[in-house]
């Protein structure tokens, strides 16, 4: 099996999705395992792919293995397969708050660990990825796991010190973005839009938004400012947020989200 997952929930569900949709890895070359038999049950219909309840199955199958379950089970699921590791396999960990040092620390032994922060928009493509890879992968490894991670996202090595403030700005924000498109397309409605093209306004709204940050590489106040025609609809708009205090409630949600990571 080239790829193993431990828990099959949400997160490796989107992985999963970019993957094989983007034939990366065919299904047939993963497995993946979970506690719960609907979870796995869920996957092996929707992707095709091995699924099994032993852990250590995949520890000793896979060769690269992503740890998808909650940051509170980490150390139960380390401490079980760490046995199972050998110095070819790659572990990929998905989880907030666990450090490649405490993740060394609980394996107890040379093992090659890529510390990753992804997003579930990796199941349409468009994922984030952030990965800090330890000492142990050569540079063919670290560009083999890059390449596997840039199947459904957009990749960054970065320094592992920022992956904190990663998950407040891509690996938990796709949820504010949600509320964000959730609370447009209420008022669309209000205004007498009928809802699933009220979703479609506002959700295409934001993607094309993302993308001209992205592709025209100008300041995203530029961009708002070329919005706002002079003493027109937009200007006041904005007005009511920063009344509302809008810029200042997305940086205190994140800021928290950043602590809470930090002390996971
Ligand atoms: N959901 C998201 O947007 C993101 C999640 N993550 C991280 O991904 C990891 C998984 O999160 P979600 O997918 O959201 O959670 P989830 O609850 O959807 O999935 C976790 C899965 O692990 C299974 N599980 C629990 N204990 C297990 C064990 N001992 N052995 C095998 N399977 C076990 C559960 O049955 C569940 O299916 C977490 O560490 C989270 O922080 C990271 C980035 C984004
Ligand atoms: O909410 C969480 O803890 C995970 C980490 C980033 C996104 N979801």
């Amino acid at each position: 099996m080239k790829l193993g997952f431990i828990g099959t929930g949400n997160m490796a569900s989107a992985i999963m999705g970019g993957i094989i949709s983007n034939n990366v890895i065919p299904a047939d070359e993963i497995i993946g395992a979970d506690l719960f038999a609907p979870g796995r049950e869920r996957v092996q219909k929707q992707f095709g792919i091995h699924v099994t309840d032993s852990n250590i199955e995949v520890a000793q199958k896979a060769e690269v293995i992503i740890l998808s379950v909650k940051p509170q089970f980490y150390a139960d699921v380390i401490k079980e397969i760490a046995g199972e590791i050998k110095d070819s396999q790659i572990i990929i960990t998905i989880a907030p708050g666990k450090t490649l040092a405490w993740l060394e620390e609980q394996f107890g032994k040379q093992v090659k660990i890529v510390r990753t922060m992804p997003n579930t928009p990796a199941m349409v493509g468009a994922g984030m990825t952030a990965a800090s890879p330890n000492a142990y992968l050569s540079e063919e490894e670290i560009s083999y796991v890059k390449t596997l991670l840039e199947s459904f996202s957009r990749v960054e090595i970065i320094p592992e010190r920022l992956m904190d403030v990663v998950v407040s700005t891509s690996g938990s924000s796709p949820a504010y973005v949600f509320m964000m498109i959730e609370a447009m397309a209420d008022a669309a409605v209000s205004g007498g839009m009928p809802r699933p093209q009220a979703y479609q306004f506002a959700a295409q709204a934001v993607l094309g938004s993302a993308k001209m940050v992205l592709d025209t590489g100008k300041h995203p106040g530029e961009l708002k400012d070329m919005v706002c025609s002079p003493a027109g609809t937009t200007i006041e708009a904005v007005r009511v947020l920063e009344e509302r205090g809008f810029r200042s409630a997305i940086i205190e949600a994140m800021k928290v989200c950043e602590e809470i990571s930090k002390n996971m």
